[in-house]
């Protein structure tokens, strides 16, 4: 996969080089580039903003500027690419969706600033031919895209073949049946008078499977009732509605 981010911070995305990710564009896994959308401009103040037609507070992201960086970054043409910004008023992101990008050639992120982008961008690019999809990655506002999209490319990197030491991983976390991951315990066994549950050191398989859902059942009761309302008909079998 290649992933291609357009800001006019490119130092706030120097994260994906560094760790799980850094190594994953090392080994060839993923290939990352960041533009600086200034490379777009053309006079001397390098202005990427104006103001809002219509009035109002703070400044609009200029289309030509954008427009030719996209055509730059992401050309005309039947491909294989989605076009991605960050935005509070976007569809949610969720883990559903980190898995269907994770199957994408190609990822070209968009970072706003300011009170966004000429919406005039997104409808070029999608009279292009373009994918595009206007995300948030959560019920609050930030001041730019670019950290929505460190959230975002880590958990769609992660999802890759080879990038996670342990495919298990990936296939067990929180989301991936539905429902939160229950409690994790490591050595040693008893830690400021805390003790790791006995069942997870019993070695019963069965035991340690059905404890963990339980937690997970009644974690994700507590904590995101609408993760449970969501679930197919089937997803509960006897044991778990038991909970
Ligand atoms: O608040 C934002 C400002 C710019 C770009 C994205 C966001 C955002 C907030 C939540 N998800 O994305």
């Amino acid at each position: 996969m290649r992933i291609d981010v357009v800001t006019i911070f490119p130092a706030y995305l120097d994260p994906l080089r560094e760790a799980l990710l850094g190594r994953a564009v090392e080994r060839g896994l993923l290939e990352i580039a960041v533009h600086d959308l200034r490379r777009w401009t053309h006079d001397v103040h390098q202005a990427v903003d104006d103001a809002p037609y219509g009035g109002g507070p703070g400044m609009v992201m200029r289309p030509q500027v954008w427009g030719e960086a996209l055509d730059e970054v992401l050309p005309a043409g039947p491909q294989p690419a989605r076009l991605v910004v960050p935005t509070p008023a976007g569809r949610p992101f969720t883990q559903t969706t980190a898995r269907a990008w994770a199957d994408e050639q190609r990822l070209v992120f968009a970072c706003g600033r300011y009170e966004g982008i000429d919406e005039r961008v997104l409808l070029d690019a999608r009279a292009r031919g373009i994918e595009v999809d206007e995300v948030s990655i959560g019920d609050y506002v930030l001041v730019g895209g670019e950290v929505a999209v460190l959230v975002m490319v880590e958990a769609v990197a992660r999802l890759l073949p080879g990038v996670l030491g342990n495919p298990r991983s990936a296939a067990e976390d929180s989301f991936s049946d539905g429902l939160l991951e229950g409690p994790s315990y490591t050595r040693p066994e008893t830690w400021r008078e805390l003790a790791v549950p006995d069942v997870l050191r019993g070695g019963n398989h069965a035991a340690i499977a059905r404890w963990r859902r339980d937690r997970a059942l009644e974690r994700t009761r507590d904590r995101r009732p609408d993760l449970l309302d969501a679930l197919p008909p089937d997803a509960l079998d006897a044991a778990d509605r038991a909970v």
